[in-house]
């Protein structure tokens, strides 16, 4: 578990491991949830005497002949989750059920999704995919409730909610149309910048690959989400003591990165003025569900346009937090600061080129503004609440720092240069 993605405390380690349930689906197939030093994780494990070679990678020990494996490797096995959710089973306590009017189709080929993630995700045929969330939660999962509430607002621009497995409260599973045809969106973006670094003398409306006019499409999706989202649950007005209570978060953020990274010091009273203005808002600052961890890696462009998947919320918050409702802004915040990544990251680690520092420079403005006026036309414009904006960006930013810096400290200078761009000499 330790070397595994979705195991999130690797940094602390893990000191005790107990099986909290342990259910026979089947001979082969045996669904546990354990808790490691207190949090809870899921553990699909296969069981076999003989474990083909391709799953060799799989197995985790042995007990006499038999091999104790990561049952989420083994297509066969995966397999059988689908046909039990297609016959709205109950096996040893789990339930497995389709959603209203959803008849699935059984027998299809599974394939684990193969990328690393915060959870595991299994594709069937063509058709379906299926996550497990390796850290289930008792209690409404926001992922699931979300998906939900835009299907019955008649939303587009999301994935169709297709089954769930549970156990008592804990959604341990979610089924869902998979978009096959589906490029990811930083894939997309990514390949725009690359375009344009590569023709060092054309500007980047000039070269083919283009983004300006996804992005639009893709501003125009997000607020579309978010005006279904507030149809669905509604809208308010933050209080002033909501609004306290989420400047002192964001001070409370950058104390935890200050503390840790040395070259954040440097910025730290632009951070905290930016933070302190939103105190004295003239206007009122609405607050809905929104998506919580917008980025380019959480869209996806099919032929009919934009999607927007993962609604869990942001993979640090608790429980508590991820319902809270927040500032729609927040997602286009999230957006705008992946836009910049997506412009930077072919630079990161290089000597800066100053020609190349241009062009990407105006890749993100171009696409910034792009997504914004997109955004704009289902929704208030994003870039009249100046304030507001700003300081989300910055908080995201420091956040970003932060990850960075443990994750992929090569890729530290990407935000910790977008704050610096905020400095007034450089406006
Ligand atoms: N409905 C879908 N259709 C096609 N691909 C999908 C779909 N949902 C997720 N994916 C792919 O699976 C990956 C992981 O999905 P995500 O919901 O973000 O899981 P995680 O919580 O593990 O990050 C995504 O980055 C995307 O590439
Ligand atoms: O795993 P999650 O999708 O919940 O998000 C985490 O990982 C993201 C990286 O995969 C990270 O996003 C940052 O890098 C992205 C490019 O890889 C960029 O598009 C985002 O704008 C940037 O924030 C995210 O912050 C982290 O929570």
């Amino acid at each position: 578990m330790l070397d595994q993605r979705w195991f999130r405390a690797k940094a602390r380690g893990a000191s005790s491991l107990r099986t909290r349930r342990a259910a026979a689906l089947d001979g082969e197939l045996v669904h546990t949830l354990v808790e490691v030093d207190g949090e809870l994780y899921q553990l699909p494990l296969g069981v076999r005497d003989h474990v083909p070679d391709n799953l060799e990678h799989a197995v985790i020990t042995r007990r006499g002949d038999q091999a104790v494996y990561d049952a989420t490797q083994d297509p066969e096995l995966m397999s059988r989750l689908l046909t039990l959710i297609a016959d709205d089973a109950t096996v040893e306590g789990l339930r497995f059920t389709p959603e209203n009017g959803v008849n699935l189709e059984r027998g299809l080929r599974a394939r684990p999704i193969g990328v690393e993630q915060s959870n595991t995700s299994i594709v069937f045929g063509d058709k379906y995919i299926l996550k497990l969330y390796r850290q289930p939660e008792p209690g409404p999962n926001r992922d699931v409730d979300l998906h939900r509430a835009l299907r019955a607002a008649g939303a587009k621009h999301i994935a169709a909610p297709l089954g769930v497995i549970t156990d008592g409260d804990i959604v341990l599973g979610f089924l869902q149309e998979f978009l096959s045809n589906a490029v990811e969106g930083w894939a997309t973006a990514t390949a725009s910048v690359r375009d344009l670094l590569a023709e060092g003398d054309l500007h980047a409306d000039e070269v083919g690959g283009d983004f300006a006019g996804e992005a639009h499409r893709l501003g125009t999706a997000v607020a579309q989400v978010h005006t279904a989202l507030a149809a669905a649950s509604g809208t308010a007005s933050a209080t002033p003591e909501q609004i306290s209570a989420e400047v002192d978060a964001m001070h409370g953020r950058l104390d935890t990165a200050l503390a840790e990274v040395p070259q954040l010091a440097e910025d730290e009273s632009l951070l905290r003025s930016a933070f302190d203005a939103l105190r004295t808002l003239g206007a009122p600052l609405t607050v809905q569900q929104i998506h919580a961890d917008l980025h380019l890696g959480q869209v996806l462009r099919t032929n009919d346009g934009w999607v927007l998947i993962d609604f869990e919320g942001e993979p640090a918050a608790t429980p508590d937090q991820r319902r809270a409702t927040r500032s729609p802004l927040r997602d286009v915040a999230g957006m705008l600061r992946s836009f910049d990544y997506a412009a930077f990251h072919l630079l990161a680690g290089d000597e800066a080129d100053r020609q190349q520092t241009a062009r990407a420079e105006e890749w993100s403005d171009r696409n910034r503004n792009a997504f914004c006026d997109g955004y704009a036309k289902v929704a208030e414009d994003p870039r009249t609440q100046e304030t507001i904006l700003r300081a989300l960006e910055l908080d995201k930013a420091v956040y970003e720092v932060r990850y960075e810096y443990h994750n992929r400290p090569d890729w530290l200078p990407i935000p910790l240069a977008a704050i610096r761009r905020w400095r007034p000499e450089n406006r």
